[in-house]
């Protein structure tokens, strides 16, 4: 296997911190069904990602595995200051104190004093208005006591932020959302631009895995020859070229190994703009399909 010795480049936010251009999932390819037994495959899979230099981790709560993601931190033996590890809160019940809670519980799992990033999972737990306002304002007050560094939300739409950026002392530097050439949120991300809330992308692969066959298919083969890449890292770059941080995952070391090369090319605009002009000919949503009825594209 070639080790390509990248160090991933990392894109600025909002508060001044600084985010790596391409993540590691440590979600939906593992996601257990209870806490309980520590599964070994986790740890190893999440040290395998961080030996090829993905530095950035994204976890989660619901993933039910951030013991699993912290043993692999301890015994990566890398330096914490190094890593970006980001966690996030599911479902809190609108109570203050509830997120707190849970990111405590949180830390105490992943064998660390703060975390990188912590996102709210999604906006739909939330009742009214209000709920996201106070919900962001128990964000607002974890990152004052430093126990995280960046605050962010996730699967929020332009409704949810502009509840948000109502009575937000601090804005969400990152809204982390499903992004791909069938799911191009072209309203929120002009909304991101207008407010500097970055963007990070679960799913990025799916328009040439799960969504497959498309109308990009083509396109994205013809750049698989010109760079000699796979249609993985021409989807890959196709986010970081556009600003997009990228949220990947695979338990084959190959695969994390030949993501790499996302980072040893550039696509062109006239070959972004060809991507999206094929992408927006087929809608593809992968995850949390009902919660975004009735606009599904939002
Ligand atoms: N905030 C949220 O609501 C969500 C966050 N996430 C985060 O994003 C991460 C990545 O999400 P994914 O959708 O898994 O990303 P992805 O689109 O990069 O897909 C990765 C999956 O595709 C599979 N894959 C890769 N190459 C393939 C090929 N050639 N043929 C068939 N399958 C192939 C991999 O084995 C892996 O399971 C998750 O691990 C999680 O951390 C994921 C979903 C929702
Ligand atoms: O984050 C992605 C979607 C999701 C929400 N909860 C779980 C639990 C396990 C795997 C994926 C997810």
């Amino acid at each position: 296997m070639a080790n390509l010795n990248i160090t991933i480049p990392a894109l600025k936010l909002n508060d001044g911190a600084s985010i790596p251009m391409l993540g590691y999932g440590v979600g939906t390819a593992w996601g257990k069904k209870e806490e309980g037994k520590v599964d070994q495959a986790i740890i190893d899979g999440v040290k395998t990602a961080i030996k090829l230099g993905y530095y950035h981790l994204d976890g989660a709560e619901s993933y039910k595995n951030e013991t699993e993601l912290g043993r692999a931190i301890k015994e990566s033996g890398v330096d914490r200051s190094k890593l970006f590890v980001t966690t996030k809160v599911w479902e809190p019940t609108g109570q203050t104190g509830d997120i707190e809670r849970a990111l405590k519980e949180s830390l105490k799992k992943l064998q660390l004093d703060y975390v990188d990033l912590y996102l709210i999972h999604s906006p739909f737990w939330a009742k009214s208005e209000q709920d996201l306002q106070n919900g962001w304002a128990e964000m607002e007050a974890l990152q004052k006591a430093g126990l995280v560094k960046t605050i962010g939300v996730s699967n929020y739409r332009p409704q949810d932020l502009d509840a948000v950026l109502k009575t937000a002392k601090v804005k969400p530097a990152v809204n982390q959302i499903e992004f791909h050439p069938y799911l191009q949120r072209l309203e929120l991300l002009e909304y991101h631009k207008k407010h500097g809330i970055a963007t990070t992308a679960y799913g990025p692969l799916t328009a040439v895995t799960r969504a497959a066959p498309g109308p990009v298919d083509d396109v994205i083969a013809g750049l698989e020859k010109k760079y000699a890449v796979s249609a993985g890292e021409i989807s890959l770059r196709w986010c970081i070229d556009q600003d997009i941080v990228p949220i990947t995952t695979s338990s084959k070391e190959q695969r994390l190994s030949d993501y790499l090369r996302a980072l040893t090319f550039k696509l062109n605009p006239a070959e972004i703009k060809q991507i999206n002009e094929a992408g927006q000919q087929k809608h593809f949503r992968g995850f949390w399909g009902k919660k975004f009825e009735p606009d599904s594209r939002l």
